[in-house]
């Protein structure tokens, strides 16, 4: 039988006892309050809520102790001498995670020449923080959104509204189930860092963000992976309310789309036409961007728009060999997305995906209970106040001249978002390099300005300005190669043009923004 995680009032009892000793001995300060403390402590098991204990100690100790007395044994006048407060538990809780000793599991060590040297030897010189095995890693959602998140505007707000509400709804209901999000979007528009936003705000007592980077680097082969999954899946569900977002849908399940070139095309198009069609179509084209069919070339009408470089945009004529990706991980994966679990226990699956067409054709979308859209950022408005507040907060050292000011912004917001929509990955980089650019540029001429702000009311000496952000953007924007396959294309331009006697053709820039 499965005894489950104690309840916060069974952690405080818990804690009681684990903390009686010290109460008697008197070495317990008034201040502590074990009522916060079993709050804090969400999914601890009794293990880990007594290494909470032994932890605060050992910061007592180390705080309060005359370190000449380390290997001697505790005498009750030094014990008296040291009160555990509130304040050493919180330490205990959240000292840096480099520290961390999971004491509960097997991490004891065995040296014990007396109280406080054991105490010292098992959580290090500086305390421990324990992390509990089926709790939250509070370090791990903050990570997918290090500048902070923006609530950039309403877009930003329908989709943590839609996310809200099922959160809300875990919390009010008291059946049991399995819910499954999938967040869907363009790369880079911010589908990660809503679900880890989500997962931080949730106060469930346990979520855990899963990448593909998580799998492949500890389980090899689908049996490894199904298995680690499973794993997790199983430690969710020692939680009554649970939350595992899986990033990348599309990458855990190893999803890939092959494409195979039919093996003769080149050689189809230059047997049937004459080198001199084909070396109109190569002149009009410039580069030979996109494949041309073979029953389209042998068509007059076609080679009438072949004189129009604009028109003539032709489908790649390959041979499709449907879709990849690892059946027993998907199979996994959806069994869990349907699985109804034991009374009162409840799973929310948050997913995210860049290819959500494509796991609709091949219907690996139907698992999930409800889809939400991720917008990429479209308005001058949302722009702006991405503009606005992240080169405050993402050079917040050097924040009064690495800034855009106001105008700047709003003129850049509208011109940006004349070209179309943009991933906020995409915006972010695009400030990053303007930065980049520019701290290069002061340090090779001139000695970089004091970081200091400038008086409030005259222009900060060295502010991010428009041309240099738009300098970045055009940059990107031009250097952009946007070709469908792209080696196949190069390749097959490259065959076509030294048939009919062209140089091979440039790779042809075309904005992606
Ligand atoms: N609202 C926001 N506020 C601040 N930063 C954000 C916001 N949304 C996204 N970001 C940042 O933008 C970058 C890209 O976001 P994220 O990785 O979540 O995109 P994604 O849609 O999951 O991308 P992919 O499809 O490539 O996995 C990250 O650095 C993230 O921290």
């Amino acid at each position: 039988m499965e005894i489950g995680l104690p309840d916060e009032q069974g952690r405080q009892q818990i804690l009681r006892i684990h903390t009686s000793k010290l109460r008697e001995s008197e070495c317990l300060g008034e201040d502590v309050d074990l009522a916060e403390v079993a709050h804090e402590t969400k999914n601890y098991s009794g293990a880990e809520l007594e290494g909470v204990v032994k932890a605060a100690v050992s910061h007592a100790l180390f705080q309060r102790m005359d370190l000449k007395s380390l290997g001697q044994a505790l005498t009750p006048e030094m014990l008296r001498n040291i009160k555990v407060t509130q304040q050493d538990f919180r330490l205990a809780l959240t000292e840096v995670r480099s520290h961390c000793l999971q004491v509960s599991h097997g991490c004891m060590s065995g040296v014990s020449v007396t109280p406080l040297t054991r105490l010292l030897s098992v959580h290090g010189p500086h305390g421990a923080q324990v992390i509990p095995l089926y709790g939250v890693d509070r370090e791990q959602a903050p990570q997918f959104f290090p500048y902070g998140m923006i609530p950039y505007g309403p877009a930003f707000d329908r989709v943590m509204r839609a996310g809200q509400a099922v959160i809300r709804m875990f919390h009010s209901t008291p059946n049991s189930m399995t819910y499954s999000l999938l967040l869907e979007g363009d790369h880079g528009a911010g589908k990660t860092a809503i679900a880890a936003m989500l997962a931080k705000e949730s106060e469930f007592p346990f979520h855990k963000i899963i990448t593909p980077k998580d799998i492949t680097s500890r389980a090899a082969g689908d049996a490894g992976k199904v298995q680690l999954l499973n794993k997790w899946f199983d430690d969710s569900f020692k939680s009554k309310m649970s939350m595992l977002v899986l990033d990348d849908f599309e990458k855990l399940i190893e999803l890939s789309h092959s494409c195979a070139l039919t093996q003769s095309h080149s050689l189809t198009i230059a047997q049937s036409h004459s080198l001199a069609h084909c070396r109109t179509i190569a002149l009009a084209h410039n580069q030979l961007h996109h494949y041309t069919p073979t029953p389209r070339f042998s068509n007059p009408s076609t080679l009438a728009l072949a004189h129009n470089p604009v028109v003539l945009s032709l489908t790649p004529h390959t041979h499709s060999t449907g879709p990849r990706f690892s059946n027993p991980i998907l199979q996994c994966l959806q069994a869990w997305m349907a699985y109804t679990p034991q009374a009162g226990h409840k799973l929310l699956i948050v997913s995210t995906t860049s290819c959500y067409e494509k796991l609709r054709t091949y219907e690996m979308a139907d698992g999930f209970t409800e889809v939400i859209h991720v917008p990429c950022l479209a308005s001058p408005a949302d722009m702006e106040a991405v503009l606005k507040v992240v080169t405050a907060a993402m050079f917040f050292v050097t924040a009064a001249r690495d800034c855009l000011d106001d105008a700047d912004a709003h003129r850049a917001a509208a011109d940006l978002s004349s070209c179309g929509e943009i991933p906020m990955k995409k915006l972010l980089s695009l400030i990053q390099r303007a930065q980049g650019e520019k701290s290069s540029t002061a340090t090779a001429t001139t000695p970089i300005p004091s970081p200091a702000p400038s008086p409030a009311g005259t222009p900060a000496p060295c502010r991010l300005t428009y041309d240099e952000l738009m300098a970045q953007f055009r940059l990107s924007r031009d250097s952009v190669v946007c070709m469908p396959t792209p080696f196949s294309l190069q390749r097959d331009a490259a065959a076509l043009a030294a048939q009919v006697g062209l140089p091979a053709p440039a790779a042809t820039s075309t904005s992606t923004m």
